[in-house]
């Protein structure tokens, strides 16, 4: 495994040292073994107790050696070729200006479709919010109902299978159901057409990525090119059996058991793809405003917090995309430490490196509590905090913080600032006469979020 450093830091002062999830050996990269395991979800239920438990766990073993598996006797074989079969029309039959119509246009739009073909995706993409509202473009006109069948029938398998994983976990049934709030769960379809190799700009369909969300319900027309790396380091390669769907783990999941469940990196290669190939994937997420922080059950002194508590909503909005582009946030997570794979390394001079999970920024405050100036930065970019000593302060003679980042630092209106630090000392903000800020806290090498949000001032 390569050593990763994180770039932009001035490394005498502060470093980062640790291995990203993404890097691997090349040489491990190869599997034609399809190990994955798969779950019976009928039995799960059964009214044979000796062999339900036997399934649970069968299960239990499948999620803590993989966190993904195939599941059988879950959705009818027919609704979900029937769902296949309207999208294939979709795509084949619907022409392109009709598609353009799904073109996003503004953050809140329901339904979205986007094509991309260049050397790092190669994919026309329809996406659709399944879940509390069903959306679905309006041509073919079997596609509603279809779709619709089949996303009912997924998420009734969702819940049994949230009351299934809650069990194995040692919790209460309805555990996952209340702390995603699952009956407002925020579900979004992904519906991928991957052109043959012969029609694509590179080899690659969709890269290296994990999602967000509980878990992942896939079904696809023919086999071809979905790949998962295992936790042995592994490419695995998808191939769902019939009557199958393919059940992967997402970033809530590993967030709520603290790291127990893995979510796992996955990616479409095309290269050997004579055929086109529809994917349909539903990501199911806690609902929207439902906050998800490591249950206590998970957390303990060998394994402290590794991610902050967040709403599902404000993680999917945290790379600066929109819920409805259920876009991957826990790389950054990871890649700065929160994960607590890495050795966080803090030299002299008491830096403090700070992640914003919003683009809104952070106040400096003065000696006598007043705010004296503000900066703001993009979204997840790493911004250094550093304490300024007495001659910087007397020269400076102002702050007593100095921020400094090499990433593109952004101006801005606003005041909303959830803040992480990954260093044994924090910010806590203060409200001292009437006014907002910030001050030192320490926080025993556990990160600590600050996620109050002072009002705008001046
Ligand atoms: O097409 C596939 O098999 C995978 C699609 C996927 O990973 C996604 O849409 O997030
Ligand atoms: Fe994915």
């Amino acid at each position: 495994m390569a050593e990763t450093v994180v770039a932009g830091i001035p490394t005498s002062d502060f470093k980062i040292t640790g291995t990203l999830h993404y890097s691997h050996d090349e040489s491990l990269i190869k599997s034609d073994r399809d190990e994955t395991p798969t779950v019976d979800y009928s039995l799960l239920y059964s009214n044979d107790l000796d062999q339900r438990a036997e399934a649970l766990q069968h299960l239990a073993k499948a999620c803590e050696d993989y966190g993904f598996f195939y599941l059988i006797n879950g959705v009818p074989e027919d609704v979900v070729a029937e769902a296949l079969k309207a999208l294939s029309d979709f795509f084949n039959q619907t022409t392109l200006d009709e598609k353009g119509e799904y073109k996003k246009k503004n953050p809140t739009d329901r339904v979205r479709w986007f094509s991309n073909y260049n050397s790092e995706e190669n994919r026309e993409c329809l996406k659709v919010v399944a879940h509390p509202q069903y959306h679905c473009p309006s041509k073919p006109a079997h596609l509603r109902e279809t779709l619709g069948e089949y996303l009912k029938r997924s998420h009734e398998v969702e819940l049994g299978l949230a009351r299934a994983l809650s069990k194995i976990l040692g919790m209460e049934e309805t555990f996952i159901e209340k702390a995603s709030k699952l009956q407002a769960g925020f579900d979004v379809t992904s519906v991928n057409f991957y052109p043959p190799s012969s029609q694509s700009k590179g080899p690659v369909g969709l890269a290296d990525h994990t999602d967000p969300g509980l878990f992942v319900s896939l079904i696809q027309d023919v086999n071809g090119g979905l790949q998962i790396l295992s936790q042995k380091g592994k490419w695995i390669s998808v191939k769902i059996p019939p009557n199958a769907i393919f059940i992967n783990f997402g970033d809530q999941i590993e967030f709520l058991t603290n790291g127990r469940y893995k979510s796992n990196v996955h990616h479409v290669v095309l290269e050997n793809n004579k055929v086109s190939r529809i994917s349909i994937g539903t990501l199911h997420g806690p609902a929207l405003e439902a906050s998800i922080a490591p249950d206590p059950e998970f957390v303990n002194q060998s394994h402290p917090p590794a991610f902050p508590g967040m709403t599902y909503k404000e993680y999917l909005e945290f790379n600066g995309f929109d819920e409805i582009d259920v876009q991957s946030s826990i790389t950054q997570l990871r890649f700065y430490g929160l994960h607590g794979k890495h050795d966080i390394q803090v030299g002299k001079g008491a830096l403090v490196p700070l992640i914003s999970f919003t683009n809104k920024g952070l106040k400096r405050i003065g000696k006598d509590g007043n705010i004296i100036g503000s900066t703001w930065w993009q979204l997840g970019c790493l911004v250094l905090i550093r304490r300024i000593d007495k001659e910087e302060k007397d020269a400076i003679g102002e702050a007593d913080y100095v921020l400094q980042g090499k990433n593109s630092i952004k101006g801005g209106k606003g005041a909303l600032i959830p803040l992480i630090s990954l260093c044994s000392k924090g910010l806590k903000r203060i409200e001292k006469d009437g006014k907002h800020g910030w001050e030192h806290m320490e926080t025993n090498g556990v990160p600590c979020a600050c996620i109050e949000a002072p009002p705008p001032v001046g």
